[in-house]
């Protein structure tokens, strides 16, 4: 079962003219990860942005976005509001530009929470403190007195993965989690997307420069280029028989992780590479 459905999706800059994304149509299989790769500037962004209807104004949709079979393209922004978080989460490269610098992470959290659920101040503590300890988060109730700028960019992406844990979102979009953290933390919060999917089994996308990281990830790859899709696959026929050239150029020059987040993953957690 498809969890979501894209048809036809078409962005466009009004006040350029420029058309972004041409005409682009994927599906997401209920529990699996679908990474979208291609060169910057290629529409993996702004395709994200779109399912969330999270571009800038100037930035005009078309098409159909199916969750779970309601098209929420056609939704005001009201009703939008409340599958973001709920049902489409999204997590992205900057943790400090998900946070609001004026208050402790805690107020943030429980005002997502409270924007969801019906919990008492208690409950959301201890659901947001359960979660923080099981992506390695020591002392939560600290954590959650600090600033974000108090935080380390690896922490604040885990305390990203912590929310999500409690929101249980259908659909979790990560968008280059992990370009901004220093090699031990990308290792860290790359640990912390697996066991997300192996303990919630919910839904990915997963935006990533890093093909060392997308094959340990994820069970489809959609190839995007100049606001194209241009090869979709499952990750292995991706990595070993693509079909299209520049799908072979990237995964060439792309595949070999840089040495230092080699050496800290270790050979043995790679996929054998072919
Ligand atoms: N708000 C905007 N207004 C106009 N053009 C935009 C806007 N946001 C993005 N674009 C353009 O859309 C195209 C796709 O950008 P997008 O950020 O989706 O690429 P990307 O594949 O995610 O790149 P990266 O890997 O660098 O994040 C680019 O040409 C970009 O300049």
């Amino acid at each position: 079962m498809n969890i979501l459905e894209v048809k036809n999706l078409k962005v466009w800059d009004v006040n350029s003219g420029k058309e972004i994304i041409q005409d682009s149509s994927f599906h997401l299989k209920s529990g699996s990860c679908l990474a979208i790769v291609g060169e910057s500037g290629s529409g993996k962004s702004v395709t994200c942005r779109a399912i969330m209807r999270l571009n800038r104004s100037s930035l005009h949709q078309t098409g159909n976005i199916l969750l779970k079979g309601e098209n929420i393209n056609l939704l005001s922004e009201k009703e939008m509001r409340k599958k973001r978080g709920r049902n489409l989460c999204m997590i992205l490269q900057n943790g400090m530009s998900a946070f609001d610098p004026s208050c402790v992470v805690g107020v943030h959290l429980r005002e997502t929470l409270a924007e969801h659920f019906n919990w008492s101040k208690n409950e959301m503590e201890v659901k947001m403190t359960g979660a923080m300890e099981s992506v390695m988060l020591k002392n939560p109730t600290e954590i959650m007195n600090k600033y974000p700028h108090q935080l380390s960019g690896g922490m604040l992406q885990r305390i990203m993965i912590a929310l999500a844990i409690v929101l249980e979102p259908d659909i979790i979009i990560a968008d280059e989690p992990t370009t901004a953290l220093d090699t031990i933390s990308q290792f860290e919060v790359v640990e912390q997307f697996i066991k997300l999917r192996e303990r919630m089994g919910c839904s990915m996308i997963f935006i990533s420069h890093d093909l060392g990281v997308v094959r340990k990830i994820a069970d489809d790859v959609m190839v995007m280029k100049d606001g194209e899709i241009i090869e979709r696959g499952k990750t292995e026929a991706i990595f070993s028989e693509a079909q299209h050239e520049y799908t072979k150029y990237l995964v060439s020059t792309r595949l070999a992780l840089s040495d230092n987040f080699k050496k800290v993953m270790g050979e043995g957690l790679l996929v054998a590479e072919g």
